[in-house]
Formats: C-alpha cells, sequence, structure tokens
C-alpha cells in the first residue's frame, strides 16, 4: 500500500541543539501513527516541518504524492494543505471570530461555495465534534476542551484526508481528554481518515493509535502495534514511562 506521509533521514537543528537527526517514518492511508516522545523531544517541529511552517535541514519528506521538500515556492503548499487538517497544540483559532465564522472561513477561502451550503456544512461539523448552540460564541468564551472541538472542526472542515494533531489532549481533564480520543477515533473510522497524533498523553496513545512510535533522541526508537509496543521492553520505551510517571 503506498504511504500518505514518508520521511527520509529528516533532521532539524537550532543552533547547537539538534532536535531531528533522522527520523524515518511512513503513515498508510487511513491509519493513525501516534508518536509518543518526551517534552523537548521534537514532537511539534516534526509536526510543523511536515505542514511546511519550518524548514527542514536534510532529509526528504513525501505527502499525499507530492515530495514537499522540494517546493521552492509557497503556493506549491497548497494542493497539500487543503488535504492536511492541522490541530494546533495551544490556540490555532482566531480569537476575534466567532465559532462559526472560524470554521466558515477554509471554506469561503477554498472552495467558495454559497452561504447557504456553508451554514449547512458548518451545522454538520459542529454536529460531528458534539458541539452545538455555540456558533455564535467567540473562543475565549469557552471551556478548554470546547475550543480543542473547535479547532478539530476545523481542522476537518474541507474534508482533509489526513490529519495531523499536535497534543490533542494536553491541557483537559481526564473525561475531556477521554472524549477528544474518542472523536478522533470516530473520525478515523467514519471517514477513514490517516492521522498522526503527537502526544505524551498515554491513555490517548492507546485510544487512538494504529501504531506507535517514539521519538528519542532525534530518531524513531521504536514503531509498532499498540498491543505489541504495550508489552515491549524496549529500554528506551520503559524510560519513556518512567519519566512520564515521575
Ligand atoms: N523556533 C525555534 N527556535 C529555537 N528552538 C526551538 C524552536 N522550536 C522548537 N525549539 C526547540 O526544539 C526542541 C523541541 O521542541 P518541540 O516543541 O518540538 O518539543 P515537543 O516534543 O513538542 O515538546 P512538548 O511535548 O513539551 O511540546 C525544544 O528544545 C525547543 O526549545
Amino acid at each position: 500500500m503506498r504511504w500518505i506521509v514518508c520521511t527520509q533521514n529528516l533532521a532539524k537543528s537550532f543552533g547547537a541543539l539538534k532536535v531531528l537527526k533522522e527520523v524515518n517514518l511512513e503513515v498508510y492511508p487511513g491509519e493513525t501513527v501516534v508518536i509518543l516522545g518526551g517534552s523537548g523531544s521534537g514532537k511539534s517541529v516534526l509536526l510543523q516541518i511536515l505542514v511546511g511552517l519550518v524548514p527542514a535541514d536534510s532529509g526528504r519528506i513525501w505527502l499525499h504524492g507530492y515530495e514537499v521538500t522540494q517546493f521552492r515556492k509557497e503556493k506549491d503548499w497548497y494542493p497539500v494543505r487543503l488535504k492536511t487538517g492541522f490541530l494546533f497544540q495551544i490556540g490555532g483559532l482566531y480569537d476575534s471570530m466567532t465559532v462559526f465564522e472560524n470554521i466558515a472561513f477554509a471554506m469561503r477561502y477554498h472552495l467558495r461555495l454559497p452561504e447557504k451550503e456553508i451554514k449547512k456544512r458548518v451545522q454538520k461539523i459542529l454536529d460531528s465534534v458534539q458541539l452545538k448552540g455555540v456558533e455564535e460564541k467567540y473562543p475565549a468564551e469557552l471551556s478548554g476542551g470546547m475550543q480543542k472541538r473547535v479547532g478539530l472542526a476545523r481542522a476537518i472542515a474541507l474534508n482533509p484526508p489526513l490529519i495531523l494533531y499536535d497534543e490533542p489532549t494536553t491541557g483537559l481533564d481526564p473525561i475531556m481528554g477521554d472524549s477528544i480520543s474518542r472523536l478522533i477515533r470516530h473520525l478515523q473510522r467514519t471517514y477513514n481518515i490517516s492521522a498522526i497524533v503527537v502526544t505524551h498523553d498515554l491513555s490517548c496513545a492507546f485510544k487512538v493509535a494504529d501504531r506507535i512510535m517514539l521519538l528519542y533522541d532525534g530518531k524513531i526508537m521504536i514503531s509498532g502495534p499498540v498491543e505489541e509496543v504495550k508489552k515491549s521492553d524496549n529500554p528506551y520505551f520503559k524510560q519513556f514511562l518512567k519519566a512520564i510517571k515521575e
């Protein structure tokens, strides 16, 4: 099966700090890959590189069949971004826009749909993330969990075949975190969406992942199905488990 995301020997440093040394990963259609890693291990940087927000120093990346590391112009990214939803770790919503406007924005910009159709679609999306009656509210008026749901609604507004989630449950209480994890799973099962979820929340990881990877020392140290990784006695994984329990 052909992958939807593939990286080869991806590397990124900030000054003397080598964050990513050699990241090789593949994500297949319909698959949810969770990338675990301690704080500062480079998970967010990896996602930012994948969507072109941060340039890689070296290595190659393919997304949706395009080699994005060959892109030279901003507009080369457009078709790739249309097919890739991004749920930001914090914020990511436009504070001065209502929930409705936040979701409708991308539809107006990219799809140029009539207003009536946009209204219908926004309603449907808000239903699918179990948010109703908040269309006219502003992000600041919502709880953290509701904001994440709106972020999720925005990430799926254009029906992307791939969603990248940056710490989707961070800052949420366990019940809200659990409901976001279930929502991620639901989206994957209902729409066959492929996903990369970066997190250090094990409970979220075990709920949503088809495959788990561990990013450590700038490399993917483990990659395997959830049940296999859970039982793994890989020393890096054990060290990670120990660190998050402390
Ligand atoms: N723009 C930047 N300039 C300089 N250093 C950066 C930049 N972005 C990230 N870093 C550094 O790269 C390292 C990895 O950061 P990153 O945010 O990817 O970690 P993370 O694994 O997502 O951690 P967390 O789980 O705490 O969010 C950190 O040491 C961070 O300080």
